[in-house]
């Protein structure tokens, strides 16, 4: 179809909704997506197991909440009983033995059933906790481990969110299940009782609850699609909130602020009548059962009055019946309530395990050996081939070698290769063809902790941890002393600034090191680098603007850090480059050119005309002078 024919057409949202032409599109007001929230069975016998064998270790605290909780509905079902008894003697003429005896049993019943509800709740809580907390380990544990090839792909705070909350579910989940039992229980219970206090009147009491299924049966399907709906609005709403917040800068420097608000709008106003939907089904219940139970109680009043009245049955029985209907249609609503929670936790039992069970594809070999710190730190790679996705290699046959305290420098266009590169030095991914060697060893043969001992890196922006300085510069290397910490941080020029903050070394980093400026964070990466002594430093280098000192600061900073180093360095200053050892020239994941400077310019290639164009860093190059020197290095 041809834009004209478009143009007569209602714009169509992401979700399909019809979009207001007036309105602006609906990019960057949070992504649309919706957390799936499954509506799926309520038991899934693979996901029981699997949260099974995290309770197993607390099975004996289950078993006595359950107990508890099974003793606490039986009392529920003698107190009736007890009234039924007191009742019917006297009428019988003062029985003062038989009130006291019921006295006492109600105390008794009334003690047994706050010291097991006390029981079961305490118990099944603190079980509940364990259970949180082991999870909580477990998947942490696992997120560290998994190959960045998964980590990739997620979307971090979504992640987040969704754990945080399914890892609550769980807690819901065994909280939950004991209800539903002790629900269960009571139901049957209050029905073998009421059968035997008096069959027929029994019989009559249980009549309403065909009328209960139906509206339930009919009740259900609806009020499921209104709470789906709801929730599906709050996550898109939570998501234009949160996106607008993050980016809250650029929001503000792009004066979106109204055309945002107008977006959000609509999401919020979805949000609240999705909500007010759901509210009415979810109103709707509870009078409608208390309406039933009341029911209920009307033809038991009417019909068994009548019987007592006929001396059929004696009048305690109709009082216990009474206080049985109260008790019967209490655990069949708080059961349908049970019911949406359970199905909720199955969906996010299922998402845990789906984390808990992603593969980790980087592994070590069962005979990987430990790279020793007396390796030479020579970095070599051997026509390797790498690619993210199947068919879309981003590194293609690449052969280059650094000599062991050599610093050689990788640069090219962006999207070259060259982090990528860096990333398998590491070990971060699995080349598909040819070998990455570290000091002689292929690193698929070596411990993933001993690569990791002798490799520092050190990224361009460089991730600082809520803590202290003087824990972020020890991150890497525990052991390291204060000594250690401030001679490597003197020795990258960071120790003034240092110095300079409220607490010096003591003072707390905010998140990501907000609290300081990008060439402070730098520094500060630089002297973690140091503190970590390892052989080989593997550095992306800041391309942030900072001051011409800062940037002196940091240049300094590098050559003292490189010194007796063999370093591979992802070089975006010209100052960098020049004073390579070795400048590895990538071009869409190839290696086009390796040599020094001075060789390289000799060379007359694309290299030197990139070089010649004079810019400061060869990040600044437009892409149609980049093609201009590639297609003139063909050509010559
Ligand atoms: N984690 C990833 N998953 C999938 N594809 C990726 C990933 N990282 C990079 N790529 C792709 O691989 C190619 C090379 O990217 P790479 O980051 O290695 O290049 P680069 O030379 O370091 O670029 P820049 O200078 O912009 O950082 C690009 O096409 C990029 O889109």
């Amino acid at each position: 179809m041809s834009q004209e024919e478009h143009a007569g057409e209602p714009e169509t949202g992401r979700n399909g909704d019809h979009v207001d032409r007036k309105r602006p599109p609906l990019a960057v007001v949070g992504s649309h997506r919706i957390d799936e929230e499954i509506f799926g069975p309520v038991f899934d016998k693979m996901i029981i197991a699997r949260i099974w064998a995290f309770v197993r270790p607390y099975r004996a605290k289950v078993a006595i909440s359950a107990s508890a909780l099974l003793i606490f509905t039986g009392t529920q079902l003698l107190i009736p009983l007890i009234i039924h008894y007191v009742i019917d003697h006297s009428k019988r003429g003062v029985d003062n033995s038989a009130l006291l005896a019921a006295s006492g049993a109600f105390l008794l019943a009334i003690l047994v059933n706050f010291a097991t509800g006390y029981i079961q709740e305490a118990v099944v809580g603190k079980a509940a906790e364990n259970v949180l907390f082991d999870i909580r380990r477990a998947m942490f544990g696992h997120l560290q481990v998994v190959s960045l090839s998964f980590m990739d792909k997620i979307e971090v705070g979504r992640l987040m969110s969704r754990l945080q909350g399914d890892v609550n579910s769980i807690q819901e989940f065994l909280e939950t299940s004991l209800f539903c039992i002790g629900d269960i229980a009571l139901i049957f219970g209050v029905v073998v009782v009421m059968l035997w206090l008096d069959f027929s009147l029994g019989l009559l009491t249980l009549s309403v609850l065909p009328i209960l299924l139906i509206i339930r049966i009919t009740w259900l399907p609806r009020a499921r699609q209104a709470f789906m709906a709801a929730r599906e609005t709050s996550s898109a709403a939570n998501g234009a909130l949160a996106e607008a917040i993050h980016g809250v800068r650029a929001v503000q420097s792009m004066d979106r602020q109204q055309v945002n608000l107008v977006l959000y709008d609509d999401k919020a106003h979805a949000n609240l009548r999705t909500h007010l939907s759901a509210d009415r089904y979810a109103q709707v219940m509870v009078p409608t059962v208390d309406g039933l139970t009341g029911l209920a109680m009307a033809f038991v009043i009417v019909v068994g009055g009548s019987m007592v009245m006929n001396g059929r049955i004696e009048a305690g029985v109709l009082v216990a019946d009474l206080f049985y209907i109260q008790r019967f249609f209490d655990p069949i609503r708080s059961l349908t309530m049970h019911y949406s929670i359970m199905q909720r936790c199955m969906a996010s039992g299922r998402r845990l395990i789906d984390v808990l069970d992603i593969e980790i594809d980087v592994r070590d070999k069962p005979d990987a050996q430990a790279l020793s710190a007396e390796m030479d730190g020579a970095i070599e790679f051997k026509n390797v081939t790498f690619s993210y996705y199947p068919d879309l290699p981003v590194l293609k046959d690449v052969s280059f070698k650094v000599n062991p305290g050599e610093t050689a420098a990788l640069v090219g266009p962006t999207g070259s290769g060259k982090s990528s590169a860096t990333a398998l030095v590491h070990r971060f991914y699995d080349v598909q063809q040819g070998q990455v060697l570290v000091g002689g060893h292929d690193v698929r043969d070596l411990t993933q902790a001993s690569l990791g001992r002798q490799i520092a890196m050190v990224l361009q922006e460089p991730f600082l941890f809520t803590g202290t300085v003087f824990e972020n510069i020890r991150y890497g290397r525990r052991q390291a002393t204060r000594q250690q910490v401030i001679e490597a941080a003197k020795a990258v020029g960071a120790h003034d600034f240092i110095m300079s903050l409220a607490n010096g070394y003591e003072t707390q980093l905010g998140e990501r090191g907000g609290n300081l400026s990008i060439g402070q964070r730098q520094l500060l990466s630089f002297a973690r680098a140091l503190v970590a002594d390892a052989k080989i430093l593997v550095l992306d280098e800041a391309t942030a603007n900072v001051d011409s000192d800062t940037e002196m600061q940091i240049q300094k900073a590098l050559t003292r850090l490189l010194k007796g180093r063999t370093g591979l360095v992802i070089a975006h200053r010209l100052a960098t480059i020049r004073g390579a050892d070795r400048i590895i020239v990538l071009r869409h994941g190839q290696v086009v050119e390796t040599g020094n400077h001075a060789e390289l310019i000799a060379m007359g290639g694309f290299y030197s005309s990139l070089y010649n164009l004079n810019y400061a860093s060869f990040d600044d190059i437009p892409k149609e002078k980049l093609d201009a020197a590639a297609s003139a290095r063909f050509r010559s």
